[in-house]
């Protein structure tokens, strides 16, 4: 099966007026079935950038990105998406659901743009809300659910389509610790049930070291290391 995500020598400078700032130096990573990996760095590290450039969100200014074998600089903006709606699920730290959508049609979304016929999404979202606990607020917009029934409407969203991966930017950095816990366990369970892969970006030591690679971001330069071994890829550059 191939790599779901290959970054290599993956730069990214961003241009404003005169000013140039090189967010990211040199990134090398993959992603295999099942990993688990955290990316930890100081604030404006460049810990979102590089997960955006994972997702196909935005471009590196060099360096190349595959997804699921697939090279992303080769492709069309619409081609990049339709390998992103296929492969890929992302959490944002504020879950940006839609707000005068209810939280069933805010997860079917991604399978009605995969154009599922609305029943059958509408099922799946069902069943997924039901996964994340939130079965009986089908019919709440977000704005009637608290900040951790919004965060477990977001995921249930970005997983309802059965990506290979989910990329999420700080997924528990808006909630209480209770709440922090219950939709990082729903990551695991996914995880754990499903073999999905997870890449998450995140302050907290502690649910870092529980994953299975931690990532830090210094100067630029990407170093991942087992939690539980000795660095797997070289340190920063
Ligand atoms: N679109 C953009 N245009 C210009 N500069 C940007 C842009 N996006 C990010 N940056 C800059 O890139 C740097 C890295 O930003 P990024 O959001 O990736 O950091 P981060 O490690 O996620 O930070 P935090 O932990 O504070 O969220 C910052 O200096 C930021 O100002």
């Amino acid at each position: 099966m191939n790599d779901v995500i290959r970054a290599e020598a993956v730069a990214k400078t961003f241009i404003e007026d005169v000013l140039s700032v090189d967010v990211l130096r040199r990134v090398d990573i993959v992603v295999r079935p099942a990993d688990t990996i955290a990316i930890v760095g100081a604030s404006g590290a460049g810990k979102s950038t590089l997960l955006h450039l994972l997702a196909g969100l935005d471009q590196p200014t060099s360096g190349r990105i595959w997804v699921d074998g697939q090279d992303m600089g080769r492709l069309s903006e619409a081609e990049r998406g339709r390998v992103r709606n296929r492969i890929l699920g992302f959490v944002y730290q504020f879950h940006h659901l839609l707000q005068e959508f209810t939280a069933l049609e805010n997860v079917a979304m991604p399978l009605l743009i995969r154009r599922e016929p609305v029943r059958r999404a509408h099922q799946r979202a069902q069943a997924m809300l039901k996964r994340v606990g939130l079965a009986d607020r089908a019919l709440h917009k977000p704005s009637e659910l608290s900040g951790g029934e919004r965060q477990r409407v977001a995921i249930a969203r970005a997983v309802v389509h059965e990506p290979r991966c989910v990329l999420a930017d700080e997924p528990t950095g808006n909630l209480d610790t209770r709440n922090a816990a219950d939709v990082f366990a729903l990551l695991r369970d996914l995880n754990a049930s499903f073999g999905t892969s997870l890449v998450l970006v995140t302050h907290d030591h502690e649910l870092a070291q529980s994953m299975g690679r931690v990532g830090v971001i210094v100067d630029g330069c990407l170093s991942v290391t087992e939690t539980d071994a000795l660095p797997t890829s070289p340190g920063p550059c």
